[in-house]
């Protein structure tokens, strides 16, 4: 499938405060798109923020707050700032285009609309934004395991970490870490350590399976578990599942002197973020006690930091 028959799908968000312009642009769009609608900022602002449309034609003259007010909303919010804007509107002059492009409009269309110029612009925004979301989930992604990499994991635990502390809520964070790696892939080769490194993402993925849950690799066998709004408790449940999983799992690991199936370690941290905190504590506290467990004999958790109690 081209980009372009990609693009022709999507959801388009269309805000007007008058219906029959509405009704135009519905009509105009409704046969390769799903079509959603507000009449005015505060409900489009619900919708882009709910429902996560790929693209919104914005009018920039409303009662209330205007499409130029509309649009810094949008992109001051991290949920929507990626979402592409085409300010629709029976101003015309450059000084108005170019307004409405300062104010982050990917493009501008002059009414009274045409059809096929709305349908065309349309596609072209819905295109360049496939194209950019499928780079950045190449970005953020390890390419072995298919979990998020460490860049991922750095924004996702910035952007919980302020998240979490606007609410007063913990973030909880698992570091993990496969016992005498080094010696499976001396027995078994570097091969066969990758393909395990696969299967352990897995049982991963299925011991913190919440969407809000994130699973990244941290290092080269040490991955990372991030629980936005999980106390001690609830991460100490996840860590006793991913044992559980590999337990079932049943890796052969013959060259171990601690077990003879892999096995890991984990330090788990759990914060509430403070004034005084920032997310580097988290690390440093689940990464102190990931050594402890590996100090300790390995295939265990260790479980702290300020907020923790299990
Ligand atoms: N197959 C494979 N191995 C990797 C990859 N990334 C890192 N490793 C290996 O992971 C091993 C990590 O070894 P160490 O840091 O010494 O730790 P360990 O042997 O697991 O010992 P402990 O952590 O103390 O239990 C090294 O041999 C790395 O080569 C990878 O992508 N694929």
């Amino acid at each position: 499938m081209s980009w372009t028959d990609m693009a022709v799908n999507g959801r388009v968000l269309v805000v007007d405060d008058a219906m029959e312009n509405i009704q135009i642009l519905h009509g105009a769009l409704q046969d390769e798109h799903e079509v959603l609608f507000a009449m005015d900022g505060p409900r489009a602002l619900e919708i882009a923020r709910t429902q996560q449309p790929d693209l919104i034609l914005l009018d920039a003259v409303m009662p209330g707050m205007d499409g130029y007010a509309v649009c810094k909303e949008l992109l001051a919010a991290p949920e929507t700032s990626d979402i592409p804007v085409i300010f629709v509107t029976a101003l015309k002059s450059p000084e108005d285009e170019t307004r409405a492009l300062g104010a982050g409009a990917a493009d501008f269309i002059s009414k009274p609309v045409n059809a096929a110029v709305v349908r065309a612009r349309v596609r072209t925004q819905l295109t360049v934004k496939r194209q950019r979301d499928a780079l950045r989930a190449l970005i953020l992604t390890d390419a072995l395991t298919g979990v998020a990499n460490r860049r991922a994991f750095d924004e996702r635990l910035d952007a919980e970490w302020r998240r979490c502390g606007r609410a007063g809520l913990p973030v909880a964070l698992i570091l993990v870490d496969i016992d005498h790696f080094k010696l499976y892939n001396d027995h078994y080769g570097h091969q066969a350590g990758d393909a395990t490194l696969v299967q352990f993402a897995t049982a991963m993925r299925r011991a913190a399976a919440r969407t809000q849950d994130l699973v990244a690799r941290y290092g080269g066998e040490e991955f990372a578990i991030l629980l936005p709004q999980l106390d001690g408790r609830g991460a100490t449940g996840v860590a006793h599942r991913l044992m559980t999983e590999l337990e079932q799992m049943a890796i052969p690991h013959a060259a171990s002197p601690t077990a003879s199936r892999l096995t890991a370690s984990m330090g788990i941290a759990c914060m509430v973020p403070g004034e005084h905190s920032i997310p580097a504590d988290l690390i440093q506290v689940a990464d102190a006690l990931l050594y402890q467990a590996k100090a300790e004999g390995r295939n265990r958790y260790k479980l702290g930091g300020a907020d923790c109690a299990a």
